[in-house]
């Protein structure tokens, strides 16, 4: 780990094309797998040529300066130019500013990438270990499945039916108008199990989402907090689900029953006006559609809506995660209340599920997803999954708690 607040060392980062496109899991490490890929394009990370961490209200503040610094300290040889290429880091940070889970920048010494048919690897070290760059990473066969039933953790399934109810009370009360509550996961890793096995199957089940690995967050994601490329900026807003149906019609049925729930409507709308009102001050010509659309993922439907902007001031992602997290897709309206509400009812610490993770590179541009369809494995083997759903007004804590169960599945499944 390095000081933040102080000097960061020069790193030394080659990036070359590759010639043969190779899948990224097998290169990574069976118990530390670092992963970023979506569609079957992304980067994969071996070995750290540099961690930084951060805690606390100003984590990804910090990050940003800390990774600033980083960047300009940097000799970086890169013909390609893309998004991923060059100098990068993989990063997670903790949901709450009080979260006990540390938040990470990773820069690894190793890291494959694709991208629109083009696969390159990047080498970057410390100029003290300058003479001996990192060998090139070895897929190496995955090893023995394994089956992991995950069980109700700090928080059951009729406790969350109280916590339900009371985040109800409150909002009827008017204290709070939208609460995201979610609940825990339980069970354990066996020594030696390969958990590139879970990330591969969640890539294979959910390839329109982001799979990501990081410092021992797992999952799946299907909501973009933000992407800024070159001077634009991106993002997906998700709020608002409902199952799949059993056949074409009755799922068919079930997306326009979702497109036009006033009760959905108003979850969304918390969310989107959120992300809205604190990307604004960072951009100008934001756009967004005149409804949301409903987005199919293979465990639910989401009503969905992708805004876009022009980046005036700057911002590098950092900076925009820093500005943009908590979005009232994970927390709730308003958010001070929001927080406080969660903290009460939630007994237990999100760590870094409902964060932000995703990549950061040396110009700033990167992007970020919502840690969400997640699980935290811990250095000792212990896995706490965590699944949520938007609490408004008119929310029943039965279908809340269903709603939980579908979140939950890609990655029960994926463990088991
Ligand atoms: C909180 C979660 O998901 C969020 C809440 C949603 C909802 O309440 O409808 C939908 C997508 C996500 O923004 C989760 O998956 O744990």
């Amino acid at each position: 780990m390095v000081d933040t607040g102080g000097q960061v060392p020069a790193l030394n980062v080659l990036t070359q094309p590759l010639d043969s496109i190779r899948p990224l899991v097998p290169l990574v490490d069976p118990r530390n797998p670092l992963v970023f890929s979506r569609r079957g394009q992304g980067i994969a990370g071996v070995g750290e040529a540099l961690r930084l961490e951060f805690t606390g209200p100003n984590r990804m503040v910090d990050a940003a300066a800390a990774w600033k610094r980083v960047a300009a300290a940097a000799t970086v040889e890169d013909p390609l130019g893309l998004p991923g290429t060059g100098l990068v880091a993989f990063g997670a940070f903790s949901f709450s500013d009080d979260s006990a889970a540390t938040s990470v920048l990773i820069v690894p010494s190793v890291v494959i990438g694709r991208r629109d048919g083009t696969s390159w690897i990047t080498r970057i070290s410390t100029g003290s270990t300058e003479a001996t760059p990192p060998k090139t990473p070895l897929s190496t066969p995955i090893g023995a499945e394994y089956r992991i039933s995950l069980r109700p953790g700090a928080l059951t399934p009729a406790g969350y039916l109280d916590a339900v109810n009371s985040a109800v009370g409150r909002i009827r009360a008017g204290d709070v108008s939208k609460v995201v509550l979610a609940r825990d996961l339980i069970g354990h890793l066996p020594i030696g199990a390969d958990l590139r096995l879970v990330v591969a199957e969640l890539a294979l089940g959910y390839p329109d989402c982001y799979t990501f690995a990081v410092d021992g967050l797992i999952g799946s994601s299907p909501e973009t907090l933000v992407r800024a490329d070159n001077g634009t900026v991106s993002a997906r807003v998700l709020a608002g689900s409902t199952a799949r149906g059993a056949d074409a019609l009755a799922d068919q049925e079930a997306a326009v029953a979702l497109a036009t729930s006033t009760k959905d409507q108003d979850e969304h709308e918390y969310a989107l006006q959120s992300l809205l009102t604190s990307l604004r001050p960072h951009s100008r010509n934001v756009t967004t559609s005149e409804l949301p659309f409903t987005l199919k993922l293979p465990n639910l439907w989401h009503l969905a809506s992708d805004v876009e902007g022009t980046l005036t001031d700057g911002s590098t992602s950092l900076d925009l995660i820093a500005a943009l997290h908590p979005t009232a897709a994970v927390a709730g309206t308003p958010t001070r209340t929001a927080l406080d509400l969660i903290s009460e009812l939630e007994p237990f610490d999100r760590g870094r599920y409902a964060g932000p993770v995703g990549w950061v590179g040396a110009d700033g541009d990167g992007e970020w997803a919502v840690a969400l369809r997640c699980a935290e494995v811990s250095v000792d083997g212990d896995i706490t999954a965590y699944a949520g759903a938007g609490i408004v007004a008119e929310s029943d804590a039965e279908m809340e708690l269903a709603e939980t169960k579908m979140k939950f599945r890609p990655v029960v499944e994926a463990f088991s």
